[in-house]
């Protein structure tokens, strides 16, 4: 199947019929999973874009008691540093809804690249595929950390990054092997500045985030006026 055959684009009106989508997606995938499986484990995007789907499901009612938590990538900041993803996601969600704090999978980010990335690989070990990933798409076509001309780096689940070319310059992410081991992919494409990413991936140019090709092929969810 073509690149582009595995791309499925859901176009919206508005931000909030986005956010509404994104909310439903995850929790029919958390029910869906906690059914077959007994658990739910998704990966979240940072970034500015998931942050009102998140707050959406702070008011949620699901099984949070059986969701696993984990972040696709973080920045080397200190834990309470208000551009960590973690914190945004723990501000948003996850500090208001009962899912156990075991259950809770930070990257160990302050602990710097090298060291957060190998402790972060040691919490992956033995983790199952993941039922759904979230991802962003930055200006630049990256997506999680995986940025445009960086080498991909696939020895290990999770892997540090030097030189991003958006600050922090040291990140950790999930490499794209495993983000690719997983049920689904929801990209979520909103925002200032996108444009020339989405019409380079719609193009079939090669792009960081059209590393992310798993099994089930990837739902992105943008702007009807982004593919006009
Ligand atoms: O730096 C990052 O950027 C991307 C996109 O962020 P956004 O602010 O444009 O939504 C994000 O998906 C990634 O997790 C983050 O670390």
């Amino acid at each position: 199947m073509s690149l582009n055959a595995q791309t499925r684009w859901h176009t919206f009106q508005s931000q909030e019929e986005i956010n509404q989508a994104a909310l439903h997606r995850i929790l029919a995938a958390a029910d869906a999973a906690i059914a077959k499986y007994g658990n739910f484990l998704i990966v979240l995007a940072g970034g500015s874009t998931p942050k009102a789907v998140y707050q959406l499901l702070a008011k949620a009612d699901a099984d949070w008691a059986n969701w696993h938590v984990y972040h696709n990538d973080d920045r080397c900041l200190p834990v309470d540093h208000v551009e960590r993803n973690s914190k945004m996601a723990r501000d948003a969600w996850l500090s208001h809804v009962a899912i156990p704090e075991h259950q809770i999978h930070d990257i160990p980010a302050e602990l710097g690249n090298v060291d957060g990335a190998k402790a972060y690989a040691q919490t992956l070990a033995g983790v199952r595929t993941f039922d759904l990933v979230i991802l962003g798409l930055g200006e630049d076509g990256h997506t999680a950390s995986l940025f445009p001309g960086h080498v991909v780096n696939n020895t290990a689940d999770a892997v540090p990054v030097y030189h991003s070319p958006k600050p922090p310059a040291d990140r950790i992410t999930i490499s794209q092997d495993r983000l690719n081991n997983t049920h689904e992919v929801m990209f979520l494409v909103t925002g200032a500045g996108k444009q020339e990413a989405v019409d380079q991936w719609r193009a079939g140019v090669a792009i960081p985030a059209t590393l992310i090709q798993p099994p089930q092929g990837v739902d992105v969810y943008c702007f009807g006026v982004q593919l006009a």
